[in-house]
């Protein structure tokens, strides 16, 4: 039986708090006959979450924020910790985005101490995982995955693994228009849930989402969502209009 899908959309350095608003605006008119099978949400940067989620009430679009820091408080210029957050009414972030992984220095350490930080407030953490062409071309696909897997989900208990969303994103297919095929898509996946059920057993594994992430469009997503171990997609591009995000919404919903 497969999982409920999760479609999200990572807006990156994308919309001020008025573009935010017109948009989650239009997709909630575009998903007014959506049957509700999957969940969907949508990352605007910090400033326009608020603006998201005036626009998204009353809508089954979560709003998030694309990070969290993980200390409580203290001398991190900048930084914005989980409580800040959830006092804000946010309940989703993404964590360990290889744009953050790539421009910002995050480690897997960084990637656990936010994630656990984030479920300790009660907020749900997308980790992102992920290997670059380099790594995948050179054999060391498996070797950077289980590190991030073992190293990035140090001390997360079983339970928790089922409050949190995994983004497999393979770098060389984000932006790039690359997508993985679905085979490949649907391997590492299967990889990917393997090295759970090593760590927590084939029954926790079995309930833990995986998104898959990496130009996923209307086009391609019913192939990919078909796959037996993806369950969900983490969008960038094409979640930046009303009109192509619903109907990537709409496809993948057309499948339950
Ligand atoms: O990085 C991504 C989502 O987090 C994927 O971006 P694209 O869908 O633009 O390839």
């Amino acid at each position: 039986m497969k999982r409920r899908l999760f479609i999200a959309g990572n807006w990156k350095l994308n919309k001020t708090a008025a573009e935010t608003s017109q948009t989650v605006a239009d997709l909630k008119e575009k998903l007014a006959d959506f049957n509700g099978t999957l969940d969907v949400a949508l990352f605007p940067p910090f400033l326009s979450i608020a603006a998201g989620q005036a626009a998204a009430e009353g809508s089954p679009i979560g709003i998030g924020s694309q990070n969290v820091h993980f200390a409580e408080s203290g001398a991190y210029t900048g930084e914005l910790s989980a409580a800040m957050l959830k006092e804000a009414g946010i309940e989703l972030v993404i964590i360990g985005h290889s744009e953050r992984r790539q421009y910002f220095g995050e480690t897997n350490e960084t990637v656990n101490l936010r994630t656990k930080a984030s479920l300790a407030a009660g907020i749900k953490p997308f980790v992102c995982i992920g290997e670059t062409l380099q790594e995948r071309e050179s054999g060391n696909m498996e070797t950077v995955l289980k590190g991030q897997i073992v190293e990035g989900f140090a001390g997360i208990s079983a339970d928790q693994m089922t409050d949190l969303v995994v983004a497999y994103e393979p770098v060389w297919a984000i932006g790039t228009g690359v997508t993985a095929s679905p085979a490949q898509a649907q391997d590492t996946h299967a990889y990917i849930r393997s090295e759970f059920a090593a760590l927590y057993g084939q029954a926790v594994a079995d309930k833990v989402i995986i998104q898959y992430g990496g130009s996923v469009k209307a086009g391609n997503v019913a192939e990919l969502m078909s796959c037996e171990d993806i369950d969900g997609a983490l969008v960038g591009g094409a979640s930046l209009t009303a009109e192509d995000f619903s109907a990537l919404i709409l496809n993948a919903a057309a499948l339950s």
